[in-house]
């Protein structure tokens, strides 16, 4: 069985295979969104821009001679999927932007497609079954997703733009630092489009990240100079708040990995709306993407979890508070909520947002140090939604010796989720529950949500 995604190019002196072109039959989709193939001569190609069951051209991106694992590109197809649509991005495709990867198969198929990559990851690393998961194998829509055929939903509530050295605004290309230049991009939001960020030129600039946020109309850019450049006066098409970005320099989850970030005018935040609250976000701060993202996950993270009266309950990787906003309501004046969460801004976010809300606290440092510090040895119920990596096993460890009655695992890699949950399942708690979420037309990535209770008793 080849691995789930390619290894590591090999940095090896054997020639390169780049460019070279094989014929081959397109096999299952993988984790990471492209197809598995193989070459006649036994080697295995990690082919973007395929769908199963197609017979097409791969053009070699990634490998040597001596490398069984190759990385390639469809850049011809000989026989295509019923699936396959015309990308409607001029930019999507081999080489080109590196943001959307699935713009060329059907909405339908896309969905289809990241439910089977779950089930993989489900199988190969938890040794589960969908329905062994309580999943009904789907990836629902986002409500309002559905558009007519053959254009796109405009989702993405923030745009991280890199720029070429001619100050044109794009994306970078696939695994790669060069930037594609483009003149709109079909999944912004019509709050980031409107910022025109693609029109103009930003000399001197490196990157450009533009945020609309949802229900309160708040624009903003980060602009992040080369270095050694200077801020342009910024002159956008609408109000926004604008502030100048430093290259990370913090290392790890300890520092959140953030990077300083000062006020040119405007907010240093935008203002979010969901739940019925009004989120404060700073500049750089975690917030879901997709405008219908916060009422979606917390929908289901609630129904799952059924938080009752009185009880303690955890948001571990809690952001700007989100979950805990929705489980101190729950819990109500007698109950108790914990988040943690690493980032200085987020955990400043996140007092807040919830300081109206008296029985929650919320610990500023990483999950697995912070928790046993706090004194706690029962939870109700716990959500972890931790970063792509996953919470690993010592954290997973640490929420099960709280012997939480529930406990629900916000995901957006599928294969952290299957390995933490084959981690709870050592720990003595099993899945009740899955849903998976579409968050992320157009590319290969999708949102799980797992609710875990304790194994029943055998007799
Ligand atoms: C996927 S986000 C979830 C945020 C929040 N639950 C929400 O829905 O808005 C993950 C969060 O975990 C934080 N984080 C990353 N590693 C961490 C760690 N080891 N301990 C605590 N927080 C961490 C990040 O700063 C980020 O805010």
């Amino acid at each position: 069985m080849p691995p789930a995604t390619p290894p590591a190019a090999s940095p090896g002196t054997a020639p390169s295979l780049v460019g070279r072109e094989y014929e081959v039959e397109i096999g299952p989709v993988a984790h990471g969104g492209h197809c598995i193939a193989r070459t006649e001569e036994g080697r295995v190609l990690f082919v973007r821009h395929a769908l199963p069951g197609e017979r097409v051209v791969a053009k070699v991106t990634e490998g040597r001679e001596d490398s069984r694992f190759l990385r390639a590109d469809a850049v011809g197809i000989l026989e295509p999927s019923k699936d396959r649509v015309e990308a409607p991005c001029p930019f999507a495709g081999p080489g080109l932007c590196g943001g959307c990867d699935w713009q060329h198969a059907a909405p339908g198929a896309q969905r289809r497609l990241k439910a089977s990559v779950i089930a993989e990851q489900l199988a190969r690393l938890a040794g589960l079954t969908a329905e062994d998961a309580g999943w009904d194998g789907t990836v629902e829509p986002a409500p309002g997703d559905k558009v007519p055929k053959g254009e796109v939903p405009a989702w993405r509530t923030r745009v991280h733009y890199s720029v070429d050295d001619e100050g044109r605004a794009g994306l970078l290309r696939h695994r790669s630092h060069e930037v594609q230049p483009i003149d709109r991009c079909l999944i912004a939001a019509p709050g980031v489009s409107e910022l025109g960020v693609e029109k103009r030129r930003w000399p001197q600039i490196a990157t450009v990240d533009a945020t609309a946020a949802t229900g309160s109309g708040d624009r903003q850019v980060v602009l992040t100079p080369r270095p050694g450049g200077r801020l342009p006066l910024v002159e956008l098409d609408r109000p926004v708040s604008v502030l100048r970005g430093e290259e990370p320099r913090g290392r790890g989850a300890e520092r959140g990995g953030e990077r300083a970030v000062h006020r040119v005018h405007g907010r240093p935040f935008v203002r979010e709306r969901a739940v019925g609250r009004t989120w404060r976000i700073s500049a750089g701060g975690f917030w879901q993407v997709h405008p219908k993202a916060a009422d979606l996950l917390v929908e289901a993270v609630m129904t799952g979890l059924t938080p009752r009266r009185g009880e303690m309950a955890l948001d571990l990787y809690c952001g700007a508070g989100l979950f805990a906003g929705a489980l101190a309501e729950r819990v109500g004046e007698k109950g108790a909520v914990l988040g943690i969460e690493s980032s200085k801004r987020a955990v400043e976010d996140a007092r807040h947002n919830l300081a109206d809300l008296d029985r929650v606290r919320v610990e500023r440092g990483n999950v697995e140090q912070v928790l046993p510090r706090t004194g706690i040895t029962e939870a109700d119920v716990v959500v972890l939604d931790p970063p792509r990596s996953g919470a690993g096993r010592k954290t997973v460890r640490q929420v099960a010796s709280l012997g939480p009655r529930r406990i629900a695992y916000v995901a957006c890699d599928p294969a952290a989720l299957a390995r933490d949950i084959a981690y709870f399942r050592e720990e003595g708690y099993v899945p009740h529950f899955l849903r998976a979420f579409d968050l992320f037309p157009m590319t290969h990535h999708v949102e799980c949500v797992a609710i875990l209770k304790p194994a029943p008793k055998r007799s």
